[in-house]
């Protein structure tokens, strides 16, 4: 589904929402919340609604669509976009927040955030209710691009690439589809690259399938 809103304001409007009625729906299901979180650019005007949203943050678990093989402290850090913007405004207890690790290598936080991830999802008729995903210029979507050497195992490692800085981990391709709904939310610089998702041209982010909400806004701002 396509959802086109008029401008920036209402596509992050719209997404709060979405996020909330998503958020109520399994709290009065089944008392609890997961959801996967991408970084980038785009989610922190989300994240500006979401800390002042009535939501009870104890009853909902919060892991990391990705992340760039940096110290958390680095500026292109995904953790730091998320401590910043998010964890440190919410009161949420410290055990339902699954970040993945900057540790000796890039292989061993990969491991741990897979086991993590694998912990969590193990006997699950699917992996999280809601992922927020966003997409690049080049079609690829959490840290899976087109060079990427495998995009199926759970959390799979990324790779420095000519046109993107950093090795990173990303959610593995079975992991996002196994989500009960995915949303991609897109700001209108985007609009091209979707058309050629949605026109069946192949990108990492056309093989997101299955429940899955685009979300755009028509004018520039
Ligand atoms: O950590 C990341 O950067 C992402 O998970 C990545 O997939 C992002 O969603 C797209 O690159 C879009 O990024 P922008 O929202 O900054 O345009």
């Amino acid at each position: 589904m396509v959802i086109k809103t008029r401008n920036e304001k209402d596509l992050f409007d719209r997404s709060a929402e979405i996020f909330m009625e998503e958020y109520k729906n399994y709290l009065s299901e089944k008392g609890s919340f997961s959801v996967a979180l991408s970084g980038g650019n785009t989610p922190k005007e989300l994240f500006k609604r979401l800390v002042k949203m009535e939501i009870n943050w104890e009853n909902v678990e919060i892991f990391m669509v990705d992340e760039r093989y940096l110290p958390p402290t680095h500026v292109d850090s995904n953790n730091r976009l998320l401590w910043d913007n998010l964890f440190s405004k919410i009161n949420i207890p410290i055990e339902n927040i699954k970040t993945i690790k900057y540790m000796e290598s890039l292989e061993i936080s990969r491991l741990e955030y897979e086991k993590e991830v694998e912990d969590f999802i193990k006997g699950k008729k699917k992996s999280f209710d809601f992922i927020v995903l966003g997409m690049g210029k080049d079609g690829h979507t959490a840290s899976l691009f087109s060079d990427n050497l495998d995009m199926e195992g759970t959390v799979v490692p990324s790779l420095e690439g000519k046109d993107h800085k950093y090795n990173r981990i990303s959610l593995g391709l079975g992991v996002i589809n196994s989500c009960r709904k995915k949303l991609f939310i897109l700001k209108n610089d985007k609009k091209e690259i979707l058309e050629l998702v949605l026109s069946g041209k192949k990108f990492p982010a056309s093989f997101v399938k299955g429940n899955v909400i685009y979300i755009i806004n028509e004018e520039d701002k």
